[in-house]
């Protein structure tokens, strides 16, 4: 279980995250969605403890940080460092070893290449293949089907169901509602660092409805598109 409890973040005077509360049970996915700049990536950069926050992050994992794999959204990797080799750091600082990485290499990556030169999906996938290698508890996806392709998106899901059935807990942001949709157990809903609302499967349809119905008023004329 992690739960939050009145969490805040500010950038200099700019209040970003407000007096969050919220709770995560284990074998559950949960969806955080929210409009651009709501404050999704901030979350989750404090969940992390990459970003200072006021507030309380508590679990009843041992030590959270080292039962947590982030998936950030644009995955960073040193210059001349392979993708075996990206793969081997994040294991080693679990003490984990892992044989054979050819025949676990699910997305078929070229392991021998640096990884700062692979292309925008490959980056999130082996980013996401090494957080999986280090068995975490905790998973936090900071949008990862974006820029992966189909068969990836495929895969990932099927991935996510089976840490489901582990008793893993997993947080997802994406802006793709359909495959929140069949992936989450519930969603979470961002507003402007606001914790608006806790959404259950059984009230999908509700929210559905209310974003497929929002109200563009005049953007198209505004651009001359009439
Ligand atoms: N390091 C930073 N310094 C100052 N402001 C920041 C910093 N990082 C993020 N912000 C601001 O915090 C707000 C929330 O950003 P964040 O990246 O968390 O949004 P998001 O919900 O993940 O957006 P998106 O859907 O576009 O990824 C934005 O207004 C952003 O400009």
């Amino acid at each position: 279980m992690i739960k939050v409890e009145k969490l805040s973040k500010s950038y200099g005077r700019k209040k970003i995250l407000s007096n969050i509360s919220f709770e995560l049970e284990e074998g559950k996915i949960y969806g955080l969605v929210g409009e651009n700049g709501a404050g999704k990536t901030t979350l989750f950069k404090c969940l992390t403890g990459i970003e200072k926050y006021q507030g309380d992050v508590k679990s009843n994992l041992e030590k959270l940080k080292n039962s947590s794999g982030f998936l950030p959204s644009e995955p960073y990797f040193f210059k001349k460092t392979t993708g075996r080799e990206y793969i081997q750091l994040l294991t080693n600082a679990r003490k984990i070893v892992i044989d054979n990485i050819e025949d676990k290499n699910i997305f078929n990556l070229p392991l021998d290449q640096y990884a700062s030169t692979y292309s925008t999906g490959m980056k999130k996938k082996l980013a996401l293949m090494a957080i999986l290698f280090q068995k975490n508890d905790f998973f936090i996806l900071d949008e990862p089907f974006n820029g992966v392709d189909i068969e990836g998106n495929i895969l990932i899901e099927k991935i996510l169901q089976k840490l489901k059935e582990l008793n893993k807990t997993v947080i997802i942001s994406s802006h793709i509602f359909t495959t929140l949709k069949t992936v989450c157990d519930e969603i979470i809903i961002l507003e402007k660092g606001n914790l608006t609302k806790h959404i259950k499967r059984t009230d999908y349809s509700k929210l559905e409805h209310k974003m497929k119905n929002f109200n563009m008023g005049n953007q198209l004329e505004k651009l001359g598109l009439t």
